[in-house]
This record gives structure tokens, sequence and C-alpha cells, in this order.
């Protein structure tokens, strides 16, 4: 590994993963180990076949390394960020916690969180106190539509500030998410805007992904026929309202019209799948627990009334049992013998 690059292990190379490796790598100021799972024999072999709306066609593009476990950290070249680009269930084993231990060195490494959802820093925070953790929303419309295979069809917008540790020193939490930001986008190909206010941003994109996203998921409607359904006014948007109104009593001001906003973020003629719909379609876990039931969690700790966002989380509860009983993680008793 080069001194002068820095030393980034990437767990998740799937779909926002792959060209989040491809940034770093493209601007030429860090150095990815990408650790992959279900897509690391394709990879390995053959590379990434990459379509992107930014970086053009790479039919078989390979950041520095690809691996398939974790590596421990070595002493002498510790990782300088993981990067966390996994679906982040904390329902499933193993945990991001779990996944990335072997790799952070106390102290040192940053943790890079690019992932949708609330509170995901919490389970971090815990296990890695001295550790600065860093937050990326993304707007990226990515997928992976057959093993390293990305096709990337939205230009990608990371909005990435640190998570508050009052533990750690502000200022140094400022000057790590403004060092990852040259790095993620000094070949220019990205916007990546320093994220001042991190709970904002993430409940800002909560009135899309606690709403549409499991909705889609759970009507198995992609977001543009969701909307020539008629499912907005009377089920979408009252959510949307939720959402605003939870954000609002915990001092969070989002824009007027925000719900409009949200759900017509993306044009008809994409026929955008959220992640949640598409990870249903594939037999995938969903991430509802960081999506819907964190921030009805906390409207529960501060009696904020969300019925809808309380019968789309015990949905998205009993299709993520669906997938446990599928992959084998829950057995059911016999069924009668008549
Ligand atoms: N796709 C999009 O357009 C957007 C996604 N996001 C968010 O970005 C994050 C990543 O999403 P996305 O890239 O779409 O997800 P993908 O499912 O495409 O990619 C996730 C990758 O992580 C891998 N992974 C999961 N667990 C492990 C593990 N234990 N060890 C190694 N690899 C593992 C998966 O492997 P395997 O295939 O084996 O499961 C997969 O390759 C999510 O939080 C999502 O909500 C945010 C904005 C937009
Ligand atoms: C809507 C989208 C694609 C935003 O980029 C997203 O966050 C998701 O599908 O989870």
């Amino acid at each position: 590994m080069s001194a002068s690059k820095a030393n980034v292990l990437l767990v998740g190379g799937g779909a926002v993963g792959a060209i989040a490796a491809l940034n770093i790598e493209a601007g030429g100021l860090g150095a990815v180990t990408a650790v992959l799972r279900s897509n690391y024999p394709a990879v390995s072999q053959s590379g990434y076949n990459i379509e992107s709306v930014d970086h053009g066609k790479l039919p078989s593009w390979k950041p520095t390394k690809v691996v398939n476990s974790v590596p421990a950290a070595s002493e002498s070249e510790p990782y300088d960020y993981v990067v966390c680009v996994t679906k982040n269930c904390p329902d499933i084993k193993p945990t991001l916690v779990d996944l990335i231990t072997p790799a952070v060195t106390k102290g040192h490494t940053v943790i890079v969180l690019i992932q949708n959802g609330l509170n995901i820093e919490r389970p971090l925070f815990e296990a890695f106190p001295e550790n600065i953790c860093l937050s990326g929303v993304s707007m990226i419309d990515s997928h992976e539509e057959e093993p390293g295979h990305i096709l990337h069809e939205e230009a990608d917008l990371l909005h990435l500030g640190a998570f508050r540790n009052p533990n750690l020193s502000a200022e140094k939490e400022k000057e790590a998410a403004l060092a990852f930001i040259k790095i993620y986008s000094a070949a220019g190909k990205t916007k990546c805007p320093y994220n001042e206010d991190v709970p904002f941003a993430r409940w800002r994109k909560l009135v899309f992904n606690s709403c549409l996203n499991p909705i889609c998921a759970i009507t198995g409607l992609d977001d543009a026929r969701i909307r020539l359904a008629g499912a907005v006014e009377g089920l979408v948007k009252p959510a949307c309202e939720e959402i605003i109104k939870v954000a609002k009593a915990k001092g969070i001001e989002l824009p007027e019209g925000i719900a409009d906003t949200m759900i017509n973020l993306d044009p008809m003629d994409l026929y955008l799948k959220p992640s949640m719909q598409c990870d249903a379609e594939k037999g995938n876990y969903i991430e509802y627990e960081n999506l819907v039931g964190e921030p009805l969690r906390d409207a529960e700790k501060i009696g904020v009334s969300t019925p809808i966002l309380k019968v789309v989380y015990e949905l998205c509860k009993a299709m993520q049992w669906k997938t446990m009983e599928a992959k084998g993680l829950v057995k059911v008793p016999p069924k009668r013998i008549l």
C-alpha cells in the first residue's frame, strides 16, 4: 500500500459500496480493500461490470484488493478508514459491530457509515468509544443486477458529516469528515458536501425511507407505480407527516413541503425500486429496524403518536420473519397430519 494513500477497508461491495470504492480509487488518494460476500467469486475473477451515470462504462473494474472476509488490522498498516456499506440489519447476526471489530484499530480507524437509517451510530459508539464515526447519507440510485453487475442511475450525492460523540473532540470529528470528503471526491465525479447537521440530514431522508421505502416493499409497487396506484394521499403522505411530526417534537424542523418533495423525488419514468423493495424481491433481509423501528421507538419515547408507522413496522417485522424462515433461521412446529 502506498504511504501517500489512505488505507481503506470497505465492507459491503454491493450497489452503493462498489460506487464508493470507485470514487475513492478514482481520486488516487485512497487504496481500497473491498470485503465481498455473494459477489466475491464474480468480482475476484472478472472484476465489476459497472454502468454508472458518473463514471461511464467500466466492464472489468477492480479496487486495489478484494477479499471474502474481514481482515484483522495489522499493527504496522492499520486501516485509516473502515467504510461500512452493508445493509444494516441489527436483528440479524453478524451485526455490523461483530463484522468490523477485527479491522478497527482503537483510536485510529475512522468508521464511515454510508447506510440509511436512524441511531445507527449507537452500537458503534458503544463498541469503539475512541474512534470517530462519520455519517454518509447517500442519494444515489444504484442496483446490483446480478453478482458484480452494478447499474448506477442517479448522480451520486453523499452528505458527509460526523456523528457527534460527546466523548471526542468536535473539532477532530470535523477534520476527519473533511479529510474523508477530500479522498472521496478527489476524482471530481461525485458530489460530497460537508454535512454540519447530521440529525437533520438523517430525519430528512427518513421522510422517504420510513414511508415510501417500506410501503413499496410491502406492496411490491415501485415508487412510480405507488403514485399511479393512488396510494399517496391516503397512505404514503400521512406516513410522511408522522415522521415530520416526530422530527419536529425532537427539535428538527424539516422544510415546508418536504413530504411532497420526497414522494416526488424521482422522475416517474425511472420506476425506481427503493432499496427495501429490491431486498424483498431478492429474498434478502430488510433494514426495517433502522428505517422504521428506530424512528418509531423515538416517537414512543417522547409520546408522539404514529399509528401508520406502527402498522408499517409490524408488517415489515412479519416480512422479516418470513425471510428468516426461508433462510432456516426460525423453524415452525410440523403441520398436523389429518
Ligand atoms: N441502493 C441504493 O440506491 C441506496 C442504498 N442506500 C443504503 O446504502 C446501504 C447499502 O445498500 P446497497 O449497496 O444498496 O446494498 P446491497 O445489498 O446492494 O449491498 C450490500 C452488500 O453488503 C454485503 N454484505 C452484507 N453483509 C455482509 C457481511 N456480513 N460480510 C460481507 N458482506 C456483507 C452484501 O453481500 P450479500 O450480497 O452476500 O448479501 C452486499 O454485497 C444500505 O444501508 C442502503 O439502505 C442508500 C441510498 C441509496
Ligand atoms: C431512494 C434512494 C434510492 C435514495 O437514493 C434510497 O435511499 C433507497 O432506495 O434506500
